[in-house]
């Protein structure tokens, strides 16, 4: 198993909260995290129609950029009732021509399973695509999948994306209402991570 020796670890992102999440969990192995985001890197086209596609297009583009092994994450939610969207495309539904407005993409989930009539509980399950992958190509790849469903309104101020409306599976609480150890320790990126941490020398 190729195990990973650096103590510092380039993550193909720029979204602070993921940051912040894998951060903490790279703490505790002593691996110190830094970003895409912080560190300038532009932010490629995610033009594939797959989690494990788009997180390869971030990883290798932060890899080249850098010459430093690198781990993306690519998530997102599926709703069952939605037939699995948004999926890949959870952050699109976001955009709007002044940025990110997940409050839009919320509502548009939410009305969405309305106008189809589907009943509560609303199914939905939080996914985690990561990728690690090293300067000569050689990448593992690890999924965390969190089963749950969806309530409205939004709740909490924890967290960030979808986390006000996604109640995980054996609580009763949102992501956003939940500190950010709780989330940290059952999360869909969590359970991702927990494999990933064999990698860890
Ligand atoms: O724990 C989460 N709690 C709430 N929402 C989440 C979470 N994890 C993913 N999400 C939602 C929002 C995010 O925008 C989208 C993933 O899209 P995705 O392209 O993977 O991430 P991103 O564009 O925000 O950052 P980046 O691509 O630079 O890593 O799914
Ligand atoms: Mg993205």
């Amino acid at each position: 198993m190729r195990k990973l020796t650096e103590r510092k670890l380039l993550l193909a992102t720029h979204n602070r909260g993921k940051l912040e999440e894998i951060r903490a969990m790279m703490a505790p192995h002593g691996i110190e995290v830094v970003s895409a985001g912080e560190l300038g890197l532009p932010e490629p086209a995610e033009t594939e129609n797959s989690f494990i596609g788009n997180a390869r297009i971030k990883a290798l583009a932060a890899m080249q950029a850098t010459g430093l092994p690198v781990l993306a994450d690519d998530s997102g939610i599926t709703v069952d009732g939605l037939d699995g969207a948004p999926g890949v495309y959870t952050a699109d539904w976001a955009e709007t021509p002044n940025g990110r407005d997940f409050m839009q993409a919320m509502t548009r989930t939410w009305r969405e399973l309305d106008e189809r009539g589907v009943p509560e509980p609303r199914t939905a399950q939080f996914r985690a695509t990561l990728i690690l992958l090293w300067p000569d190509g050689h990448e593992e790849i690890f999924e965390g999948v969190a089963p749950g469903h969806l309530v409205w309104p939004p709740r909490g101020e924890q967290g960030h994306g979808y986390d006000p409306i996604f109640v995980p599976e054996g609580h009763d609480v949102t992501y956003a209402e939940m500190p950010a150890e709780q989330k940290n320790a059952i999360s869909h990126r969590a359970r991702a991570f927990r494999q990933l941490e064999a990698f860890l020398a």
